[in-house]
């Protein structure tokens, strides 16, 4: 692959967290060169590039109110349009449409209908556009059949304030909800979360800490703020993931079950780098999706290098023999995963 170059546009905390240098090192290795692109500077003079690697997250949700954002994003646009042979992982309108909770949690909801035959779902969820009195939010809550306990999400889904979510038990504590934000009904799982991290056609499953059961239905109990990094990161250990009482050990995802929701997703967001979170319903045994991130941390996934730059490679492959317009991915045969995950077949 020798004279192939990539362009990694991340922010300092990303790129540190990858170890992007380490991964230049091994790109390097196989003939494919990693340059870090200064979005302050014209892309033009930086380039070429055959393919771009991205996690735009903070400049597209500054942008939303910051002038100095908006000009990196639209000379970051710019050059990808006038760049048609470059291959953007991941295209930026499927990015920002995981940036938005309301986005991704729809595209959740409609997981149980496309994935029927596997008994897979999410949990029902509201959208709160705006503050409301919390009659109003009771009765919407109960229309919408949302349960006690719920988990109160920020609808901006990246960033550190995207982290920060409650735990509500009673009605009367809707009034602790800023809106805007999303409800959604707590599923008891036995406190382990199952993380799923996708690169291209292949995928992860990591076990994760994950918050503990508590009793179903309201009670008179008061709202628990917290944030997800400290429940669901790998050294996560509090109050909140202790079991109160022990419980029959679940069975992880059946793998054909979680290969299908990848493929199911990989179609539905046209995206090569995601992560997908996954609870099994401590009472039901169904498989329930509660998030979808965009470049997660593959925390827990060694063979993360290697399987970013097969995927990497494989694009190139597509524009050698498609021409320059190719951005769909082929298949590609699997290894076997590390000790702390596993890989199955697409
Ligand atoms: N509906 C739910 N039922 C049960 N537990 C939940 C639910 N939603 C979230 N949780 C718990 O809260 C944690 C964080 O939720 P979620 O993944 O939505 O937050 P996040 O900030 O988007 O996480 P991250 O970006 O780190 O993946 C989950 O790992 C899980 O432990
Ligand atoms: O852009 P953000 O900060 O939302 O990205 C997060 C992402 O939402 C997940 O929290 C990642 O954690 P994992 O799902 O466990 O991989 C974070 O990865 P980390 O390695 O930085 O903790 C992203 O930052
Ligand atoms: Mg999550």
């Amino acid at each position: 692959m020798s004279g192939r170059r990539v362009g990694f546009c991340l922010s300092d905390k990303k790129r540190r967290r990858m170890n992007l240098d380490a991964f230049a090192e091994f790109s390097a290795g196989h003939g494919v060169e990693v340059v870090e692109i200064d979005l302050a500077q014209p892309l033009v003079t930086q380039g070429p590039f055959d393919v771009i690697v991205h996690k735009l997250s903070d400049v597209i949700v500054e942008a939303e109110h910051d002038s100095q954002s908006q000009q990196l994003l639209t000379n970051f646009q710019s050059y990808v349009s006038a760049h048609p042979s470059t291959v953007l992982l991941d295209p930026l309108p499927a990015m920002t449409q995981l940036l938005d909770r309301f986005a991704s949690y729809r595209i959740m909801s409609k997981l149980h209908n496309s994935l029927r035959d596997w008994h897979i779902c999410s949990p029902p969820y509201l959208e709160i556009h705006s503050s409301s009195d919390v009659s109003s939010l009771q009765q919407a809550v109960m229309t919408q059949g949302i349960s006690f306990p719920l988990v109160c999400k920020t609808r901006v889904a990246h960033g550190s304030l995207s982290h920060e979510m409650s735990l509500i038990f009673s009605a009367g504590s809707l009034a602790d909800i800023h809106p805007p934000c999303v409800l959604q009904s707590f599923v008891n799982h036995g406190a382990v979360l199952h993380k799923v991290f996708v690169v291209g056609d292949r995928h992860f499953c990591v076990e994760r800490p994950s918050l503990k059961n508590f009793p179903s239905g309201p009670c008179d109990r008061k709202t628990i703020f917290f944030n997800s990094h400290q429940v669901s990161k790998p050294e996560s250990s509090s109050d909140l993931t202790a079991l109160d009482e022990q419980v029959p050990c679940l069975p992880p995802p059946s793998s054909e079950a979680v290969a299908a929701l990848v493929r199911e997703l990989r179609t539905q967001l046209g995206m090569a780098l995601f992560g997908v979170d996954i609870i099994i319903n401590l009472h039901t045994h169904t498989l329930t999706v509660i998030d979808i991130n965009i470049f997660p941390g593959y925390e827990g996934v060694p063979q993360f290098f290697s399987s970013l730059l097969s995927h990497i490679e494989s694009v190139f492959n597509k524009q050698t023999f498609a021409g320059p317009q190719a951005t769909s991915f082929p298949e590609s045969a699997q290894t076997k995963g590390g000790p702390s995950a596993a890989t199955t077949g697409l």
